[in-house]
């Protein structure tokens, strides 16, 4: 089984196509190592954050952003006051690809610094 260290050490690859689709098992499998991730009714592998500042909050949203931008992997991100939605699926693949465990495991691994 991966865990959340070896997920968050691994890089995202190029995916294109429905070949790369995981299946339920395989993201349930993943999903157990990421904690309070989920995959919403909509598919997409989600997480809410909540900090004690505005200052934090946008902090938080640029070290995402700037992870996104070295992975060539982008979360949707949903900010609020104190608060940030990160939902990821792979658009090139038409849903959940492992990219998108890869990159929830590095956001983890980067908030337990
Ligand atoms: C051309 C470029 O590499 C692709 O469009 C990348 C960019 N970032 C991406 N981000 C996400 N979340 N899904 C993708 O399929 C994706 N594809």
């Amino acid at each position: 089984m991966t865990t959340l260290d070896e997920l968050s050490r691994e890089h995202c690859r190029p995916l294109r196509g429905s070949e790369h689709l995981l299946t339920a098992a395989q993201a349930n499998s993943l999903l157990t190592c990421l904690p309070d991730w989920s995959v919403s009714d909509g598919g997409l592998l989600e997480k809410e954050f909540n900090f004690a500042s505005y200052a934090a909050t946008l902090l938080f949203v640029n070290t995402v952003a700037g992870l996104a931008e070295r992975e060539n992997h982008h979360p949707d991100l949903e900010v609020g006051y104190g608060r940030v939605r990160v939902s990821y699926s792979t658009h090139d693949v038409g849903g959940l690809s492992r990219n998108d465990f890869t990159c929830a495991a590095k956001i983890e691994a980067l908030i337990r610094i």
